[in-house]
């Protein structure tokens, strides 16, 4: 999902790296939709600081602790989470603090706004619909089995109407096959979707990337879920969903990815959202899909783990100029250019054999992920049509060849590179990334950002004994995922990003990245796990280690 941390709230401001129902099991009339919903309308469209509202925030948070008329187990939570991410090396906690307080909902009474049992009584950290679905509830024990939460339903049993809407809006299913139902998606977005927490950047994926993203092999059209204004069919709210083969530890879920949830920001607060939630579910059902899997930037319960965004930054005077990053005071700017300058050249290219991915690859990629992934707790099993899709289909039309690595092809989504061994013609390594700009919001000179997302890789160097411990995976990843960088340079990006999960805590640091404020949140549906290992490491395992999936 999605920017906003998935900096989806999209948390595009990096810190400067060193140096250089159960449907309210109702399915009664909803009594979530607020019915005063408005005719939808066209959109109108640092450090010091930060500290000292971490320590603003840490100490308030700390008066709260042993005080009666706060639920003890919020602050216990907020506390935990806050300690648990001081001990990441160079951890920043302030955006963990001020997640979770403001979507804990703790902020307000921290501001004495919502006394708890005052006047202005406020549902502090209770979550009207949240806490009405098969989703693990806050403050309860870690599960000691994995399982789902609510048996799947037979098919009689399940709703056949779709759920009641106000009465100026209709259901529409999106047909993204027809261009002028994907522009009309792409409009939604590119005004509406997840925005950093200033408001300075707003993800604007392309259209073709949403056809690629919501179009994978096996989609379900009646998963891309939309509500329209009855009298001029205007879209106004959207939320998606795929299928996908999702491993849990030991368990093979056929589950759905919920992805581009979207309210018009003129209808927001209405209680819109729960209402699409409920719906997609209902069609997901509908077709014998169970449990789900999401990503969110806001806290909600409760999720099975969390990742924080990293920042690459690539393009320096851009970057500064539009305030993603800035020079730091112990560094002028062009000390901070030449410090993040990437070579001309992919070093792989004419030492190992790196070209880009071709059609004959398919079935050696589909071989070597699907050996690399089992070495997560969580990951997506791809046949051999899903790696064509994810790997080859969004890469756009045009010439291949030996410096296809120097331009980017026109509408190209998604860069996907091998390295094949010369002699035996093996493929040992692989990595991709993906194109997902942002709309800089008021900034007079640049109004996009062009930022690059860390996608799916595999080595074979993981399976060589001891190569985790005595630091050839690292280097082996350190080669790749530079060789990544510099594609993505050649090709005009300003920003790779990259998230702590997979095996990327071994190079982000080395490889220049910076640590952003946004956190990513991933969550099931209807299934229950123990946490796993994420931004922070966990029950031995090490951090990153417990997260194999890249949502977009
Ligand atoms: C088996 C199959 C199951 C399939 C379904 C699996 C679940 C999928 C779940 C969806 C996965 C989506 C993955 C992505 O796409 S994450 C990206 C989400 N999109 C954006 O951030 C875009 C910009 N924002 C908006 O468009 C709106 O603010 C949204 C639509 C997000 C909320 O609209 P609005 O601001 O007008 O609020 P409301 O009054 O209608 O509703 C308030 C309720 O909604 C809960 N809320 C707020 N934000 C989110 C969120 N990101 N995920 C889940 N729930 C969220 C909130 O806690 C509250 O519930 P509760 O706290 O009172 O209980």
């Amino acid at each position: 999902m999605a920017p906003s941390g998935k900096a989806k709230e999209k948390d595009v401001v990096p810190e400067e790296p060193e140096q250089v129902d159960h449907d309210s099991g109702s399915d009664e009339e909803d009594e979530e939709i607020d019915h005063t919903l408005p005719e939808a309308s066209t959109p109108s469209t640092s450090s010091n600081k930060k500290k000292k509202k971490r320590s603003k925030a840490l100490k308030a948070l700390n008066s709260l602790r042993g005080k009666d008329n706060i639920p003890q187990e919020l602050v216990k939570v907020v506390l935990d989470k806050v300690n648990a991410e001081k001990a990441v090396p160079g951890g920043t906690d302030e955006a963990t603090v001020r997640q979770a307080l403001e979507q804990m909902k703790l902020k307000d009474v921290l501001q004495g706004k919502a006394g708890v049992g005052g006047k202005n009584k406020k549902d502090v950290g209770t979550h009207k619909f949240w806490g009405t679905q098969p989703v693990p509830q806050i403050g309860e024990d870690a599960p000691t089995a994995d399982g789902y939460i609510e048996p799947s339903k037979p098919p009689e049993e399940l709703r056949q109407d779709p759920y009641p809407l106000p009465k100026d809006f209709e259901w529409a299913t999106l047909d993204l096959a027809d261009e002028v139902q994907l522009r009309e998606l792409w409009d939604l977005l590119s005004a509406n979707y997840v925005e950093d927490d200033d408001a300075s950047f707003r993800f604007q994926y392309s259209a073709e990337f949403l056809r690629w993203a919501m179009q994978p092999p096996g989609y379900i059209k009646e998963w891309h879920v939309a509500v329209r204004v009855a009298s001029n069919k205007k879209l106004v709210a959207f939320v998606s969903a795929v299928p996908i083969s999702l491993r849990v530890r030991e368990n093979l879920l056929r589950a759905s990815e919920v992805n581009f949830l979207c309210v018009h920001k003129k209808l927001r607060s209405k209680r819109l959202a729960p209402v699409l939630i409920k719906e997609v579910t209902r069609q997901c059902n509908l077709k014998g899909v169970f449990q789900a899997l999401y990503t969110a930037g806001v806290l909600l319960p409760t999720p099975v783990s969390t990742c924080r965004y990293n920042h690459r930054c690539l393009n320096i005077p851009k970057l500064v100029n539009v305030r993603f990053t800035h020079v730091p005071s112990n560094m002028t700017l062009a000390r901070m250019i030449r410090i993040h300058k990437v070579p001309d050249r992919p070093r792989l290219l004419d030492r190992d054999g790196l070209r880009e991915m071709e059609e004959k690859d398919v079935s050696q990629v589909t071989d070597l992920y699907a050996r690399y992934m089992k070495r997560f707790g969580m990951y997506l099993e791809f046949t051999e049509d899903e790696v064509r899709h994810q790997f080859l289909s969004g890469r756009g039309e045009g010439p291949g060849g030996k410096d296809s690595w120097k331009n980017a092809r026109p509408g190209q989504v998604v860069w996907t590179y091998v390295v094949e061994n010369p002699t035996t013609h093996k493929i040992t390594d692989f990595f991709s990334f993906y194109s997902l700009p942002s709309t800089i919001i008021g900034q007079p000179k640049h109004d996009v950002l062009n930022a690059a997302y860390l996608y799916y890789y595999a080595t074979e160097t993981a399976f060589e004994e001891g190569a985790e411990d005595n630091g050839k995976l690292k280097r082996r990843l350190e080669d790749l995922i530079g060789d990544a960088l510099i594609v993505a340079d050649q090709a005009k990006f300003d920003v790779f990003n990259g998230l702590s999960l997979m095996d990327n805590v071994h190079f982000l640091q080395d490889l220049k990245f910076g640590l952003g404020d946004g956190l990513l949140n991933f969550y099931l549906f209807n299934w229950r796990t123990a946490p796993l290992a994420g931004v922070q490491s966990l029950d031995g395992v090490p951090a990153g280690k417990g997260i194999g999936v890249v949502m977009l």
